[in-house]
This record gives structure tokens, C-alpha cells and sequence, in this order.
């Protein structure tokens, strides 16, 4: 059985301003060397989860175990967490003047110099940053400092990487590569990673589990795939998957039957194609998106989204045969 490293159980951290913001009886569990995300829009209190966890804000209710221990708040202990879990913030936290290998290797003892050297030189050649050692921070695009911040983070026998927005300072071709890094990195080191994102793509390639905040609460969580194909709420299918919302009678013109609530389905789920449950819509806008492309289509007045690979087959005005091929009633 995986072992579970973390516990947060009916956790509630209220601000004391004039609009209510928080986060309000959240539990989960994490298992030692899963990448968990916290996805939600904007506000949803994903930073105040992580915050919480590491035990920097002083909660209001509930209580989060780091391997079966209390985690104290700042109002119990001068240095907030555990000492093997680490926060990495958007401010990354490092020493400017000072060089990449010595602001990693400043996490080390010095009592085995051989040893440390060994395992700075080890966490830089994990982040691909070996060839920076000898470089100020100064010197670093954004990107790069967050790999140094990553590698000092995680250098001192960290058990839980605590990540707060890791991509919001790279574009995103070193985005993908730095996903890719970390996902690689957890995976060999055995670390626990739990990280904030506002874009839900982080969440679905990286992590082994999803949890989606709306409003302070935790709506879902579990698995990327379960979670993408079988949300519980017309939020969750928005927020991961930009899906289609119908109300019942406008499901209805398109041939959905659901008694009431909605018809939600994601773009990739309509079908260009002429079969004996297509309809015939008008293409109102072709959007161009590389090497695929979103048709805005409607028919009677109901208007939806399709998305498929760009062969430029569809202009505005034209008229398609597409067929939903699947839908859900939420
Ligand atoms: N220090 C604070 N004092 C008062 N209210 C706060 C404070 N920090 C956050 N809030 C409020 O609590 C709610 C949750 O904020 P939080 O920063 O946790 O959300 P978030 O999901 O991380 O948002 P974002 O994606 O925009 O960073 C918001 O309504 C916010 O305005």
C-alpha cells in the first residue's frame, strides 16, 4: 500500500477583511511521491491551501499531518512547517550576489565537504543547471532562477516540495521542459511535490492528482484523467477543458436529451463528420491555433465549439455535418 505523507482534514482559514476569502473544511491526503495540484480560478484560495500547509498562516478550524505530526502555525513555532518540507515562492527566495552552486550548496552542512559537493553537484545536474554553477544569480533569465530555487529547495533530505506557481516566470517552450523536469525530478528522487497553478495543463501533464478549489472549497479530486472525463461540476469541465455548456433546451435542438441541468461537453468531443446523428451547422469563425484549429458552429441559434487538427478545410460560412459524440448531464 503507498504510504500517505500528508493529511489535511477539515481545514479553514478565514481572512478577517470585508469580503469573505479563504478556504473553508478541506480534506485530502497525499501519498509520499505523488504530484498533487491545486487547480481553480482565480481567488479560489489555492495559495492559502498551500500556505496552510506549510504551516505559515494560522488556520481558523481543521488541522494538516505531515507523517502522522501536527503541522504548528506561525503562532506555535518561529520557523513555520517541517524542516524536511520546503516552500518554493514566486519571489524565489535566493541570494543575488552569491553564485548558483553556493546558493544550493548554502543548504548543506558543512561537517562532510566531500558529500556535499557530491550532492549539490547531483540536485544541479537533476534541474539540467550544472553548466550555471559558476554564474550569479544576477546573471539568470527568470526560468533559470526558478531551477536554482527548485534545486535548493529540494537539496536538504526534502520529503515535500511545496511549488506556488513554478512556471509563471518561463515561456512556454522552457515551461514544457520545466514541467518535464520536475515530473522526472519527483519521480527519481521519490520527493512529494504539491503545487499551485492558475493553468489547469500544468496540473493535467504533471500531476498524479488534481484537487479543484471553487470558493474556498474543494469541489473534486483525483486522478487528471478521471477527473477531466468525468467532472462533477460544469466549473470543473470549464476550468480544465474550456467544455460547451447547453441548458436543456438548447441540448435539445441539438438532439441531447437530458431531463434537466446541462449538457456539458469538451470541443475534441464534436465530430466533423457526416453519420446518421450528425446535424448540419454553420461555421461562424474558424480560430487559427497552430497545428490545430477551433470552429465556432451554430445551429438555430445554438452555438458551440469543435476542435480538430488544422488541415484549413473550413471557412467562415460554410456549412458542416458534426455529431457530439459524447456529453455529460450535470
Ligand atoms: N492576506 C489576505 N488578506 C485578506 N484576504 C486575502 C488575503 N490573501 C488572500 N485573500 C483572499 O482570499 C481569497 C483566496 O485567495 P488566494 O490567494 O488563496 O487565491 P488563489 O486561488 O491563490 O488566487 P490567484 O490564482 O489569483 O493567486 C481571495 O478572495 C483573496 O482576495
Amino acid at each position: 500500500m503507498e504510504e500517505q505523507i500528508i493529511s489535511v482534514k477539515n481545514l479553514s482559514k478565514q481572512y478577517q477583511t470585508e469580503q469573505a476569502g479563504g478556504i473553508s473544511n478541506i480534506s485530502f491526503e497525499v501519498k509520499k511521491g505523488n504530484v498533487v495540484a491545486i487547480l481553480g480560478e482565480s481567488g479560489s484560495g489555492k495559495s492559502t491551501l498551500l500556505k496552510c500547509i506549510y504551516g505559515l498562516l494560522k488556520v481558523d478550524g481543521g488541522e494538516v499531518s505531515f507523517k502522522g505530526k501536527r503541522i504548528l502555525g506561525p503562532d506555535e513555532q518561529l520557523i513555520p512547517g517541517h524542516k524536511e518540507m520546503k516552500m518554493v515562492t514566486q519571489d524565489f527566495s535566493l541570494n543575488i550576489y552569491a553564485k548558483v552552486y553556493d546558493n544550493v550548496a548554502s543548504m548543506l552542512s558543512n561537517t562532510d565537504v566531500q558529500a556535499k559537493q557530491a550532492k549539490t553537484m547531483e540536485m544541479l545536474q537533476h534541474l539540467h543547471i550544472e553548466h550555471l554553477k559558476d554564474k550569479k544569480i544576477t546573471q539568470l533569465s527568470g526560468g533559470e532562477q526558478q531551477r536554482v530555487a527548485i534545486a535548493k529547495a529540494m537539496v536538504s533530505d526534502t520529503s515535500v516540495l511545496l511549488l506556488d506557481e513554478p512556471f509563471s516566470q518561463v515561456d512556454a517552450l522552457l515551461k514544457n521542459q520545466l514541467r518535464a523536469d520536475i515530473k522526472r525530478v519527483a519521480a527519481e528522487t521519490g520527493v512529494t511535490v504539491i503545487m499551485v497553478s492558475h493553468d489547469p495543463a500544468d496540473g493535467l501533464f504533471l500531476a498524479d492528482e488534481l484537487l479543484i478549489l471553487k470558493d474556498g472549497a474543494l469541489l473534486q479530486s483525483g486522478q487528471p484523467s478521471q477527473v477531466y472525463n468525468h467532472p462533477d461540476h460544469i466549473y470543473t469541465a470549464r476550468l480544465l477543458g474550456n467544455a460547451v455548456v447547453l441548458d436543456a433546451t438548447d441540448a435539445s435542438i441539438l438532439g441531447l436529451d437530458i431531463p434537466d441541468g446541462h449538457a456539458v461537453f469538451y470541443p475534441e468531443w464534436v465530430e466533423l463528420k457526416s453519420s446518421w446523428n450528425s446535424r448540419r451547422f454553420e461555421v461562424k469563425d474558424v480560430y487559427y491555433k497552430g497545428f490545430y484549429e477551433e470552429l465556432l458552429l451554430e445551429r438555430n441559434g445554438v452555438k458551440i465549439r469543435a476542435l480538430q487538427l488544422n488541415r484549413g478545410e473550413h471557412k467562415k460560412n460554410d456549412h458542416v455535418q458534426a455529431n457530439i459524440s459524447q456529453f455529460l448531464a450535470l
